[in-house]
């Protein structure tokens, strides 16, 4: 379930104010396979970061029920001089999971042998998104919240992400944001357009992508006066 109740969300720039939501009410009640579209820089990273209480609305409200999970394979849940291990030991600890359970299915299905026990900042870029994709699977959510991030390692790990992600998906919810209408169809049953502001829902997926193609087409400015 998740409900906007008169949500607005601004952020302050040179000349003005950049509009991410406003004043926008939706109700979507029980389980949700939601794909989010907008353009460039309408505001859906945002939204992602608004569901997953990292950054607070200006006014109104978001009301979700379960367990939220931070964006799957985003980075910035890490911190750099801890090793994975006891980055996850952190992760666990907050999210009430057993450490060492976790900790050794997230080691077998990074495969990142002894860099598991060194700190995250000697990683590479692929093994960093490695072990930040293999630790979103690894905590049990209701809704899983994803940017675009399935393409990471090589075709084995993609494989293994896809069936990680698919047995999580099971009985929880998805919000998916992607510029890709492909990847939405192949995993959303509804969707939601960004635009100027607005947050508009479609049952029908068709309904959304010819929508989102309209809004490509639309004037690149909104600019609120200060
Ligand atoms: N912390 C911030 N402070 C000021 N402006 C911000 C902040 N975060 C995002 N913005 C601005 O808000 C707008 C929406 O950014 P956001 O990253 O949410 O868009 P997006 O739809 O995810 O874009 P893209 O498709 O390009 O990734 C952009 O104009 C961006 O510059």
């Amino acid at each position: 379930m998740m409900r906007f109740e008169r949500v607005t969300k601004t952020f302050r720039r040179r000349g003005g104010h950049q509009v991410i939501l406003d004043d926008v009410s939706i109700d979507l009640p029980g389980r949700m396979r939601l794909g989010i579209l907008g353009r460039n820089g309408a505001g859906k990273s945002t939204l992602l970061k608004l569901l997953a209480g990292s950054e607070p609305v200006d006014a109104g409200r978001i009301v979700m029920e379960g367990a939220v999970s931070f964006p799957v394979g985003f980075t910035g849940t890490f911190h750099p001089m801890l090793t994975a291990r006891q980055n996850l030991h952190f992760l666990c600890t907050v999210y009430g999971m057993d450490h060492a359970e976790t900790a050794g299915w997230v080691e077998e299905f990074t495969e990142l042998g002894p860099y598991f026990d060194m700190p995250v900042a000697t990683y590479s870029s692929g093994m960093f998104a490695r072990m930040a994709m293999a630790s979103s699977f690894a905590f049990d959510f209701d809704i899983y919240l994803v940017d675009e991030a399935f393409e990471v390692g090589d075709t084995a790990f993609r494989a293994k992400c896809a069936a990680a992600f698919d047995a999580r998906l099971h009985d929880a919810s998805l919000i998916l944001v992607s510029q890709n209408m492909d990847t939405i169809r192949r995993h959303c049953d509804c969707a939601a357009v960004m635009h100027q502001g607005r947050l508009d829902v479609f049952d029908r997926l068709d309904d959304a992508f010819d929508y989102y193609e309209a809004t490509l087409l639309a004037p690149a400015e909104q600019r609120a006066p200060e």
